[in-house]
């Protein structure tokens, strides 16, 4: 276990992302301090803490909705450091939102589609003037959108406007929508949030499904521990902005100072 640098992992060579001392502050709030962190190409990398330690300001660094103040933020080699948000998924990440954030009116299929958006062509004209390419492209869009229905199994409720699916579902809708993007990497944040126990067993098996069938790289922010220890290969906990842990994920979670750091003793295992 190595504490407050970065984690070492047997493919360290070649990092898929590396934060190198990534620090940000809101006015007085330093939210972020000297994170560092390196994750390998097939892990599964859990991102824990207490409330307020910083692990969505530390995904927001990333996916460019709060650019670091100090520090640098590289993927497959490349800076990332100041990409622009609606840029992060070209560059191959795809990310889910705490809150679930489909858009309501719309059906389960669309939402999903929407998640092709980056591959579309701009210009409505365009499509108007070569209407046989669009629509060439249309498809392809649906078939690939029909394959992540089908590998995640929402096929029942495709045409379901997505507010009246349970929220289990909803979450898994999120999953196929940033999936149609066709990232390397894929960044969720609290993807079990609010699930009960078959809801989250359900959604794990698909994450490990999508992992295997699309070669990603996940990093995961969540507070269930037990979910933490059974799929991460690593984790990296936070306190107060600060990397207070990281290593193999049980031996992470279970460090003396994490411990401390959740109210009274130990993290929820529920
Ligand atoms: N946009 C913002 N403006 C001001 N302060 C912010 C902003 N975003 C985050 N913070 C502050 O930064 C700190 C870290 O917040 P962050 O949301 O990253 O924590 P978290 O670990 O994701 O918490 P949670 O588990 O509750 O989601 C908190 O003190 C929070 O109030």
């Amino acid at each position: 276990m190595h504490l407050n640098s970065p984690a070492v992992s047997p493919h360290a060579a070649q990092p898929v992302l590396r934060c190198e001392q990534v620090s940000r502050w809101f006015g007085g709030v330093r939210a972020l301090s000297d994170v560092s962190l390196s994750i390998a190409q097939g892990e599964i990398f859990g991102l824990v803490g207490p409330n307020g330690s910083g692990k969505t300001t530390l995904v927001n660094t990333i996916t460019g909705f709060y650019p670091p103040q100090q520090g640098s933020i590289h993927f497959e080699g490349q800076p990332l450091t100041g990409v622009r948000p609606h840029l992060i998924a070209h560059r191959g990440i795809a990310r889910t939102f705490q809150n679930v954030a489909l858009f309501k009116g719309m059906s389960v299929l669309d939402n999903i589609l929407l998640g092709r958006h980056i591959f579309m062509r701009p210009s409505a004209l365009a499509s108007l003037f070569y209407w046989w390419w669009a629509e060439r492209e249309e498809i392809a869009h649906r078939l690939k959108v029909e394959e992540i229905i089908d590998l995640l199994q929402l096929e029942s409720v495709r045409d379901e406007p997505v507010e009246v699916i349970p929220l289990g579902l909803q979450k898994r809708v999120e999953l196929a929508r940033a999936l149609a993007s066709q990232p390397r990497m894929l960044i969720l944040d609290e993807p079990m949030a609010g699930m009960n126990q078959e809801e989250k067993e359900y959604i794990v098996r698909f994450i490990l499904d999508a992992k295997e069938a699309l070669n990603l790289t996940i990093l995961m922010i969540e507070h269930h521990m037990d979910v933490i220890t059974a799929i991460c290969d690593r984790a990296l906990v936070l306190n107060n902005g600060r990397v207070i842990a990281e290593g193999p994920a049980r031996e992470a979670v279970n460090h003396p100072d994490v411990i401390a750091a959740y109210i009274g003793g130990a993290p929820d295992a529920a």
